[in-house]
């Protein structure tokens, strides 16, 4: 494999929720494409030490606090790019573009407005998913169910899986709806742990596949305006999911569960060698708490999924 060119660039997000982005020039690499602002690494330089500098000479802002969001191995004919994408927590000073280039403040919901370099797809999708996705567990009615979705809901949940293999489809459907209606109200995002043909009946924010569907389908079962998260295990089941162009991927076990106790853990190391490999924000799911959160960005990966952290009574 050819050395990449290490790249460090930043997610900058303002208190309305926008996003910095910046134009290239049009002779330069992906000229006239929109871009996150950022440059390659000097050599001795670490990622985020290149980051500061760069975000200084080209925006005259000063980083105060970043932490790792995504990094994307990306192959453009003739070069190879290793970008090392941070989240820009704290910043001071207004940004401007220093090197006369255009620079735009955009919503979250309009990035996709913007034409940017073919590297950036699984960038775009980690900057608007959240850092905690929250699994659905076991529930006796669809009242205690919706019950926990709202506590869920108020702690600042923003990303919920319906799953509940122990429906029949119709019931399925009718949970969906309500979760649905509850989710929209608090601006969080629905996936349905489902046949992707139930988006038809359940205009959900996307579908969640299970095993079983990711080996049944070719082709990515849903447009490009739902999500595609994919439940994965293995390198195997994350390749696959990268030919479905799925958009985002748990991996599991990271550690021991409680609902599948039987089954070895993947463990820390393994988490961060296995999504080096894809291109895709990657939760850790299996024994996590919200509280694996640092850790978890450190090695390279989205945030944590759960179902006991988050669904409890
Ligand atoms: N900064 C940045 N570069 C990106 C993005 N997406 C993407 O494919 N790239 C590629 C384009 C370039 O090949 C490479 C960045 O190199 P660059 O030449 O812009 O780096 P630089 O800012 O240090 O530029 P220069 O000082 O050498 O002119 O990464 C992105 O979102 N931000
Ligand atoms: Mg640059």
């Amino acid at each position: 494999m050819p050395q990449p060119l290490l790249v460090a660039a930043a997610a900058i997000i303002n208190e309305q929720g926008q996003v910095l982005i910046a134009r290239r020039p049009v002779n330069a690499d992906q000229g006239g494409l929109w871009e996150f602002p950022g440059g390659k690494l000097a050599p001795y330089e670490t990622g985020l030490q290149a980051l500061k500098r760069e975000i200084h000479e080209e925006l005259g802002i000063e980083i105060q606090k970043a932490r790792p969001l995504i990094r994307v191995r990306h192959e453009y004919p003739g070069k190879t790019v290793l970008l090392d994408v941070w989240k820009v927590l704290d910043f001071s000073g207004e940004p401007w573009g220093r090197e006369g280039q255009p620079v735009r403040w955009v919503d979250m919901q309009d990035l996709g407005d913007y034409s940017f370099p073919a590297a950036n797809r699984p960038i775009l999708n980690a900057i608007r998913l959240p850092d905690q996705y929250m699994v659905t567990g076991d529930f006796a009615s669809p009242e205690m169910a919706l019950q926990r979705l709202h506590q869920a809901l108020e702690q600042g949940i923003r990303l919920v899986q319906l799953r509940a293999p122990q429906l029949d489809a119709e019931a399925y459907r009718l949970v969906a709806q309500q979760f649905l209606e509850a989710c929209r109200k608090a601006n969080a995002q629905l996936l349905l742990n489902a046949d992707p043909a139930l988006l038809e009946q359940v205009d959900a924010d996307g579908v969640h596949l299970n095993s079983a569907r990711l080996a049944a389908f070719h082709h990515r079962p849903v447009s490009s305006n739902k999500w595609l998260s994919v439940a994965c295990h293995d390198l195997a089941s994350l390749k696959k999911a990268e030919t479905l162009q799925a958009d985002l991927a748990t991996l599991s076990p990271i550690q021991v569960t409680s609902c599948h106790p039987d089954v070895a853990p993947l463990g820390w190391q393994a988490f961060q060698e296995l999504i080096k490999q894809v291109r895709m924000p990657v939760y850790a799911l299996g024994g996590m708490s919200p509280t694996d959160r640092d850790r978890v960005f450190g090695l390279g990966g989205q945030g944590v999924a759960g179902i006991s952290c988050y669904w409890s009574s």
